[in-house]
């Protein structure tokens, strides 16, 4: 039986990709998952193994590594973090769509394992409104902002690049990128099924299907 399309949401660090996508998770249980990274970072209180992140040891990290084990990996702040073969397809194997949240250079990693997935890339409407985005979140110092910020703009040349992405929505207004959200996902053959809430059917209606031509939607007005 062929598997679910997973799909990639990528994005510069506030452009609102888990806000989208929780959303999703939200309107639609049981369609959608999220894909559990690996990462040697230690479990925070009331983190769960399996659940936030497979927790592994480095030594395990790199034997997985060199076996081939992982679609994309990258090391952060002194830990690995990565997207393994295994979680992907468990997810696939009970006929649920993977969602990957992962950067740009994640992206690279996984197009070279000529995954089938929908790649979407979520834009800010500009820098300053995504600066204005992530101070109001108060989870970052200002030199981690900073760092954002200055890796955003590398992510965003990456991201607008033709051909990189099939689609790319403009995270103005976001009721109206999520609603870009679903139509692309529904052209992706996905979700017709999605108003009547049947997974399967959802699923079924996504799988073998070509990839969507490249879209640019804009979640502002004048779209
Ligand atoms: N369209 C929007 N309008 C206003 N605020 C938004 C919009 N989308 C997201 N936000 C807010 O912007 C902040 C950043 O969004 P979010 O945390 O979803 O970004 P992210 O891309 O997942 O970031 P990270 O990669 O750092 O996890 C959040 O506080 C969120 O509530």
């Amino acid at each position: 039986m062929a598997l679910p399309r997973p799909v990639v949401i990528c994005g510069p660090s506030g452009s609102g990709k888990s806000t989208l996508y929780n959303k999703l998770l939200k309107e639609f249980p049981g369609v959608f998952q999220l894909s559990v990274s690996h990462t040697t970072r230690q479990p925070r209180p009331g983190e769960l193994n399996g659940r936030e992140y497979h927790f592994i040891n480095r030594d395990q990290f790199q034997e997985n590594i060199k076996q081939g084990d992982f679609l994309e990996w990258a090391e952060f702040s002194g830990n690995i973090y990565g997207t393994s073969k295994k979680a992907l397809e468990e997810v696939q194997s009970n006929n649920v769509i993977p969602i990957l949240d992962i950067d740009t250079q994640g992206v690279r990693n996984v197009k070279k394992a000529s995954l089938e997935a929908v790649y979407i890339f979520i834009k800010p409407p500009s820098i300053d409104v995504l600066e204005k985005r992530l101070r109001s979140r108060k989870t970052e110092t200002e030199e981690a902002l900073q760092k954002r910020l200055s890796a955003a703009r590398n992510e965003l040349e990456y991201g607008l690049k033709p051909g990189n992405f099939q689609h790319i929505i403009t995270n103005d207004d976001l009721d109206v990128a999520y609603e870009k959200l679903k139509g692309i996902l529904i052209k992706s053959q996905m979700p017709l099924a999605m108003a009547t809430g049947s997974s399967s059917s959802v699923v079924n209606s996504f799988l073998d299907k070509p990839a969507a031509s490249a879209t640019t939607v804009n979640s502002s007005s004048q779209d």
